[in-house]
């Protein structure tokens, strides 16, 4: 046993890369296991090891932990990245939950119908624009911090960098009217355990292609 905290979930982004980015940005090293088949799910079931019989799964402190928000929630805590008090915390809720409903569209995007991945982009593209990011450009402009809460770093900064980036995947210029996010996405880039994530050969997976499609859809059929 490691000691080090074992993620398993398939080998692509899906609902895990948030605890990957969150465990990554804390500076905390951990083991993967790869789900490649519906065999090797279906075991994990018969085994018992998942409690709704679903994955993200991550042992963590002798725990084998599911549900993805309960997982980042026991993470955040852990590693000192949920806020001060009840306020600050409720804040990073806030602001994660917010983000969260914007990745939830990126997550579902490579399971979009053909006919509909134009609308179901520009969707995202209005969503982020018009609804999600404008919030935090506010915040950082109102406050002049570095960070969304507290003037120190938390889960909700290492959400909204994960999702700035995910979205300019798609959308290249989607901050072109967000300059606070803009010096913000350089300043969590550069920040040493990012930096480190953001490099070849890091834990982070790649932008969902056909193949990790098929995989998900093999696995995880009804
Ligand atoms: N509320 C749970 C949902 C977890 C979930 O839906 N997991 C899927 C795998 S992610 C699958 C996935 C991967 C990429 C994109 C979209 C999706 I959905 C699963 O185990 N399904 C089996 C079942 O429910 O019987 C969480 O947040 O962890």
């Amino acid at each position: 046993m490691s000691g080090k905290p074992r993620l398993t979930y398939c080998n692509g982004r899906g609902r895990m890369e948030p605890v990957r980015w969150l465990l990554a940005a804390a500076g905390v090293e951990f083991e993967e296991i790869f789900l490649e088949t519906r065999e090797q799910y279906e075991k994990l079931i018969k085994d018992g090891v998942l409690m709704f019989q679903q994955v993200p799964l991550v042992e963590i402190d002798g725990m084998k932990m599911v549900q993805t928000r309960a997982i980042l929630s026991y993470i955040a805590g852990k590693y000192n990245l949920y806020g001060k008090d009840l306020k600050e915390r409720a804040l990073i809720d806030m602001y994660v939950e917010g983000i969260t409903d914007l990745m939830q569209m990126i997550l579902m995007f490579p399971f979009s119908p053909p006919e509909a991945k134009e609308k179901n982009l520009d969707s995202i593209k209005e969503r982020a624009t018009n609804r999600y990011f404008p919030v935090f450009e506010k915040v950082l402009k109102q406050h002049g911090q570095d960070f969304l809460v507290g003037n120190k770093f938390s889960w909700a900064d290492v959400q909204l960098i994960e999702a700035i980036l995910a979205v300019e995947e798609k959308i290249p210029a989607v901050l072109s009217g967000f300059p606070q996010l803009q010096a913000f996405k350089i300043r969590m880039s550069n920040m040493p355990t990012i930096k480190k994530f953001l490099q070849p050969g890091s834990p982070r997976k790649p932008p969902p292609d056909e193949c990790y499609r098929e995989t998900v859809l093999k696995i995880f059929r009804k």
